[in-house]
């Protein structure tokens, strides 16, 4: 597996969406969309004319085009997302999944019955996925340090959905049927998948992403119940399966600068993967240890108390790839999501910012979370809801984004005044 130190990436000149996941103080507000490539943009149309959508997820040259259109578009976007698809998984696992245009992707034999799970191919999927990766290193080249790249996966419970599916389902009732009649093979397939979402995410740092999106978009079938049961337990898995993974491998001697360029700190891997050790050093050399036991519970914070912005910067030197939760639908699991683990958790348009806010508390940050039609309001009225919708979450730790993903025919103007207003909003 390549290391992401030898590939010499464009210094980033755009850093407020990492600031903001790890709470550090912004100029502007952040701002991305979800599917901010795609069929709304003539460009993509275009593309997507000559060639298949897996065939364009497949080609590192034209995954990375398609990813890169929307920056050309609007100056505005602090953050880019590889062009890819969720259900690249399905497929890395032996499953055929086609793009059918009007109808969406189609599995022609998704699973009819449990026995079948033992049929995935574990072993090798992420070697399968690796065209994923080197579309991530070549968009890092091509996008020259201009904004961040996003890499993202699907979480185990909407993936699974489609499996069974075949499909987009209004219903999921042939899911909600495994789910009653076979809960030991459904955690049993939620675990396969968690393993593989883990590497493959692991590999995604590994060949560039700077923050991971995991998109569990079917949580809206769940229960509160249900989501602790068949979702809430794998999301806080993968979190903590790609810390102590990335912990393991690139935490060696992070030094943290202060303003004037002087190293104050190093944080250094310890022992065991989930440990790391942060020593606080002088000019001449550490001072004193400190040894996490957990990165998450955090005794290392303890160093400085009174030092607000050394405690940021430590924790974004240990965490160094955050990652978000979008769950959408399960608003009503908020406090649940909080415990996850995740720097940012992505909120629908169902939800109250403010509300949000309270239940989470100060030590996530929020993204989203405009309802993709309000798109297609007039300029004056969309710029007017954008600005309601900043100066409710405030400029601390805020992304801001549309619900969901953005519609094909959402007038292209608007993403011009969505990612103009929020900048302006505060
Ligand atoms: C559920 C899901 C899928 N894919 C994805 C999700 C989770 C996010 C969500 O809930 O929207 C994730 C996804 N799919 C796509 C991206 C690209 C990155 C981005 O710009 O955000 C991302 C992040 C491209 C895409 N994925 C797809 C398109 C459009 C297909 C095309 O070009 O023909 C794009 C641009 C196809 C797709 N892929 C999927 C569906 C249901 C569809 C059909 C959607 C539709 O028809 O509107 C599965």
């Amino acid at each position: 597996m390549s290391n992401l130190t030898n590939k010499n990436f464009p210094d980033l000149k755009n850093d407020r969406l990492l600031k903001a996941a790890f709470g550090q103080d912004v100029d502007k507000v952040p701002v991305w969309v979800m599917r901010q490539a795609g069929r709304y943009l003539p460009e993509f149309q275009e593309i997507r004319a000559k060639h298949d959508f897996f065939t364009v997820c497949r080609t590192p040259e034209l995954a990375c085009e398609v990813t890169l259109q929307p920056l050309r578009r609007f100056e505005d976007l602090d953050a880019s997302i590889i062009f890819s698809d969720i259900l690249v998984i399905p497929q890395a696992l032996g499953m055929a999944v086609e793009m059918h245009p009007g109808v969406g992707p189609v599995f022609p034999e998704p699973l009819k019955e449990p026995s079948e799970i033992n049929s995935l191919q574990e072993e090798g999927a992420i070697s399968r996925l690796s065209y994923v990766g080197d579309a991530i290193t070549l968009t890092r080249h091509k996008i020259e340090g201009k904004v961040p790249l996003i890499g993202f996966t699907g979480a185990p419970f909407t993936l699974m959905g489609y499996m069974i599916e075949g499909g987009g389902s209004k219903t999921m009732s042939k899911t909600k049927e495994w789910l009653e009649k076979y809960p030991k093979d459904v955690h049993k397939l939620l675990s396969l998948l968690t393993r593989v979402i883990v590497d493959y995410l692991v590999m995604q740092v590994d060949s560039g992403a700077q923050l991971l999106q995991v998109f569990e978009s079917s949580a809206d079938h769940l229960t509160k119940e249900l989501f602790s049961e068949f979702s809430a337990n794998y999301l806080k898995e993968i979190r903590n399966g790609v810390r102590s993974k990335l912990n393991d491998r690139n935490l060696d001697q992070v030094p943290m600068r202060n303003e004037n360029s002087e190293v104050v700190a190093k944080v250094q891997r310890g022992h065991h993967p989930a440990h790391v050790m942060v020593g606080l050093v002088s000019y001449q050399g550490v001072t004193k240890l400190h040894f996490c036991e957990k990165i998450r519970t955090w005794p290392a914070l303890s160093v400085h108390p009174n030092n607000e912005s050394l405690k940021k910067s430590l924790e974004a030197a240990v965490t160094k790839f955050p990652m978000t939760v979008f769950a959408k639908g399960a608003g009503h699991s908020l406090d649940v999501q909080a415990q996850l683990g995740y720097e940012v958790i992505g909120l629908d348009w169902t939800v109250d910012p403010v509300e949000a806010r309270n239940i989470v508390g100060e030590n996530i940050t929020l993204q989203g979370n405009l309802d993709p039609q309000d798109l297609y309001k007039t300029p004056d009225e969309l710029r007017k809801l954008t600005i309601d919708m900043v100066q409710k979450f405030g400029k601390f730790r805020y992304i801001a984004n549309l619900g969901h993903g953005i519609t094909p025919q959402t007038p292209i103007e608007s993403m011009k005044v969505f990612t103009q207003a929020v900048h302006e909003a505060l």
